[in-house]
Parts: structure tokens; sequence; C-alpha cells
């Protein structure tokens, strides 16, 4: 499913109607019908119904689905929303009244009170025109709308909430459903607004398919997207073709992160893996997992540190991070790898940090970089607030993603991975029961086992994150709970997902 901004999905509108010769109006009234027939079960024959229209043309969305159900016997009443109508608005307006439609004045005394009479409210106000603080009479509009129990049905946005992020956001229609022309815009995965569009689903109005897949620069990564591009394991691969990845991680303090990445890489299919870490973390590791093999890497106290005898030449893919800590003599030996790397190289957790100080170094490489960080960490390398982060994820995640030229994998309730072109696939799977210490871990073992048997680090990426998500659901679903539910569980989860994708 693509995802558009205000600004592609105008470039679309723009297309149909002068590329394609569709006009506004036709446009507008296929919009109103088919959200009007997936409006028709939500609502009783003697419902008292309020379609509140906005001037723009979100407002004549809004008359004709005012129009479509008085046609079909609804006890309908539509009300207008501010002033000076665009010319479809108006047209709509007019066909309804012909029809023997009344338009309210919302600015009329009494307006306001009577709303509380609805059991259907229909907010038709705004859409992707928003700009700005809301003004008078949208406001108050607005506020009586949700003081109200009607069931509120949203046209395309809830009225309010931006398309493309919540940094100018304040309030807006608390929607129970939101019906969205052709294509979720990004506020519906923003944490501050998708809450305002209750339960949401996309409503065809014929604009053209190609164009819009290619307008928009982002998709949701489905089902379907993994089993379509999962590589195959062939009869005659052996441990060497499926892949020999290097995790570099763990301290004294920190020995469990490199246990949960390296049994996640080994459960999603690395043929080999390498643990690089402290001697005396690997009886540890080890305990857990006999499949590994180890390399001791240099340390002073308690922490690995650089070391000249570093050699990442042998392997497919190495990660590096989890349980690090975070002094300049570790920093070293992160940047080291990422300098002698000519593969790809996922950094997580503390290695996040090391690089703080150097993006420069991610510039330069050839060969892929991958960063996975959770919001707190995105906010520390891009120098701004967590909660301005999480107002305009999709933005800055792709203006980091593109200036250093890096996979960004930007983890949260819908995870945005950006590839170094600025494409961008968001993950739907995975629970609250991910919140806990290790799911990280976890998630960079699982990508290290992508990356090293997937030729392109975009889809193999995107399939990892589905992979983990999809583990915690299905173990949400059967014996687990999001309160339980543990990192090391999801190894288990791994059978059933990899079962069912390749099915
Ligand atoms: N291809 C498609 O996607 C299609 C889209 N269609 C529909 O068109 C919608 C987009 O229509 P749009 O461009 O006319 O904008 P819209 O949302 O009606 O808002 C404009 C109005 O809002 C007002 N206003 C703005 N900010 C405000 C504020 N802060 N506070 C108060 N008022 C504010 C602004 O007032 P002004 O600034 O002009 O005074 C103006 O009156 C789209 O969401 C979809 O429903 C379909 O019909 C067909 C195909
Ligand atoms: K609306």
């Amino acid at each position: 499913m693509y995802i558009v901004t205000a600004k592609e999905m105008y470039e679309v509108d723009r297309y149909a109607m002068e590329d394609i010769g569709i006009s506004g109006s036709i446009l507008m009234e296929s919009a109103g019908r088919a959200i009007a027939e997936k409006m028709k079960p939500l609502i009783g024959t003697t419902d008292r119904i309020f379609v509140l229209c906005g001037s723009g043309n979100n407002g004549g969305d809004g008359y004709v689905v005012a129009r479509t159900l008085l046609n079909e016997g609804y006890d309908v009443t539509a009300v207008q929303v501010g002033r000076n109508l665009t010319a479809d608005a108006a047209l709509y307006q007019q066909l309804y009244n012909r029809l023997g439609g009344h338009v309210a004045d919302v600015e009329a005394d009494t307006f306001l009170s009577s709303l509380e009479s609805a059991d259907v409210i229909i907010d038709a106000m705004l859409g992707l025109g928003v700009r700005g603080a809301l003004r008078s009479p949208y406001t108050e509009t607005i506020q009586a709308v949700n003081s109200t129990d009607a069931l509120v049905l949203a046209v395309d946005l809830p009225s309010g909430v931006p398309a493309d992020d919540a940094a100018d956001f304040r309030e807006a229609i608390q929607a129970d459903y939101t019906f969205i022309i052709e294509a979720p815009k990004p506020t519906a995965f923003i944490q501050k607004t998708a809450p305002f569009y209750g339960k949401w689903e996309t409503v065809s109005i014929g604009l053209p398919a190609a164009y819009l897949g290619r307008q928009a620069g982002a998709r949701t990564w489905t089902k379907e997207d993994v089993k379509r591009t999962f590589p195959v394991r062939q009869p005659f691969s052996h441990k060497g073709t499926n892949g020999k990845g290097f995790l570099i991680g763990g301290g004294t303090e920190m020995p469990g992160s490199v246990t949960m990445a390296s049994m996640a890489a080994l459960r999603a299919g690395a043929g080999l893996l390498t643990v690089g870490t402290l001697p005396q973390v690997i009886p540890s590791v080890l305990s857990h997992l006999a499949e590994a093999t180890f390399t001791s890497l240099a340390g002073e106290n308690g922490v690995l540190v650089d070391t000249e005898n570093l050699d990442v030449s042998a392997y497919d893919a190495v990660v590096a991070g989890m349980g690090m800590g975070r002094g300049e003599d570790t920093a070293a030996l992160t940047k080291r790898v990422l300098e002698q790397a000519e593969v790809p190289v996922l950094l997580d957790a503390d290695g996040l940090y090391h690089i703080k100080s150097d993006l420069e170094l991610l510039r330069n490489r050839q060969a892929p970089t991958i960063l996975t960080p959770h919001p707190g960490e995105m906010a520390m390398l891009l120098d701004v607030k967590v909660p301005q982060l999480l107002e305009q994820p999709f933005e800055l995640a792709r203006k980091f993603a593109t200036v250093y030229q890096v996979y960004l994998v930007l983890k949260g309730t819908y995870t945005i991975v950006t590839a170094p072109d600025g494409t961008q696939l968001v993950n739907t799977t995975g629970n609250p029961g991910l919140g806990k210490g290790g799911s990280g871990d976890v998630l960079s073992g699982i990508l290290l086992a992508m990356l090293m048997q997937h030729e392109d680090p975009l889809e193999a990426i995107a399939n990892g994150v589905y992979v983990h998500g999809r583990a915690a659901d299905v173990l949400v679903e059967d014996a687990h709970s999001q309160q339980d539910l543990l990192a090391t569980d999801l190894m288990k989860g791994l059978a059933k997902v990899f079962r069912d994708i390749s099915l």
C-alpha cells in the first residue's frame, strides 16, 4: 500500500485532471459516492446524520456524500462551515439543494448545541488543504463534535490532522472511522496523530494508480512483499553459501545482548556466525548456543577496545554495537570496522553513539551501512529532541539517510526503513510486547542474517523488520501475551513465521 504526502497527492490530482482529462468534479463525485457506500453499513436508517462541509474540496466531497444519503432516504442535513466555497464545492452544494436537501449554517446561534441530537456526524470540513493553526468557525465546531456521543466518520482526514507531519498539529476531530482517499498519508503512522483517525481504510476513486505509485515516496511492506522477495534456500546450498556473519559486541556487564543477537542470526538462517567479544564473555554466550564460533577481541576494564589485529575480511556482513559501552577506545574499534569492512555493516545501540562525532565516515563507505536507532538514538544522531523526531519521523529519517547515504531503520510502532535514495518502507507488524530490553538485539541479529542471504539490502532489511514484528505477533496470538513476551521468546516465533513465508 502506497503512502503519499499532500504534495504527492496534489500532483496525482493535477495529472488526473490535466494530463488524463478527468475533471475535478468527476473526481469529487467519485470520491463522495464511494465514501458514502463505505459509510452506509455503519449508519442506521433512522439515524440523525449531520454532514459538516468545509469550504474547500473536502467539503465538496461532503456535499456529494450528503446528496447520496439523502437520495437513499436517510435523515441527513448538510452543514456549511466556512465561507467562499470552491467552484466544485459550490456546485455540489447546489445539487444537494436541488434534490431537496437543507443546508444549515454552523454560525447560526443555536447550531452547535443542536449537534448533540446527532447520531452520526460526517466530518468533511478540512482535508489535505489544512494549513497552520485552526481558525474559527472550525475550531469551535471541532470542539463541539468531540464533545458529542455521536458516531464520527471522517472524509479523507480527520479535520485538523495535517497530511504529512505533526509539527503544527494542535487539535482535530476525533474520528471513529476515517475513509482515506486512495492512499494513507504519513500522519496515519505518526504517534501523535494516528489515534485521531480511529479505524481507517482507503477508498478508491479512480485516480491513475501507476502514476500514484511512481509519485509515492513511501509504502507499507506487506506479507506479499516478503513472500515475493524472500530468498529461496537452494537444494545444493551449504553453510558457506548461506553467508558468514561477524557479530561484534558485548562486555562483562552486558553479555546478554550479543547472546540474543547471535541466537536470532542463527535462527534467521545465517550459514556461519562468528562472535567477536571479550574472552570472559565467551562462556556465557556459548552456554546458550553451541552453533556459533568465537574470536577473542582485546578488552580493558570489561569492555572491548580498539585493536590493530581486527580482521573483518572473511565475512559477508558485520554487525557491531550491542553491549559495547560508549568509551572512546571502544568507539575507535567501531570506526575501524566501518573503515575496513568491504561488506554491509550494521550498527546498533552503543555503535550509534560511537559514530556520532564522525558521521562523515558513513558517507565515505562503498558498501552498505545500516543503522538501527530507536527514537532516542535517532534524536541523538540528528541533534533534535525526541518529541520533534516523533512529530516528523518521515522527513527527518529521509534527510539523514540521504545525506549520510545509509539504510536507516527508525524503530517504532511503525518502523520506517529508509534507503540512501530516500525510498521509505513502513512496517506494520509487531505489538507492544516488543517494548522490552533485548528486542533490538534480536532485530539486529535477524537483519545480519537477512543481509547475508539477500542481494538487495533494502528488501533484506524490510523483510527482517517484518519477520521480527510478525514473530512477536504470532507468539501473542498463540501461547504468550504482550505482558510476558520476552526477547528470547522471539526465537520460537521465528519458526512459525518462516514456515508461513515459505508456504
Ligand atoms: N486527488 C485527491 O486527493 C482528491 C481530493 N479531494 C478532496 O479534496 C480535499 C482537498 O481539498 P482542498 O485542497 O480544497 O483543501 P481542503 O482540505 O478542503 O481545505 C481547504 C479549506 O480549508 C481552509 N483552511 C485551511 N487551513 C485552515 C485552518 N488552519 N483553519 C481554518 N480553515 C483552514 C481553507 O480556507 P482558506 O485558507 O482558503 O481561507 C479552505 O477553505 C481532499 O482532502 C479530498 O477530501 C477530492 O474531492 C477529489 C480528489
Ligand atoms: K475531513
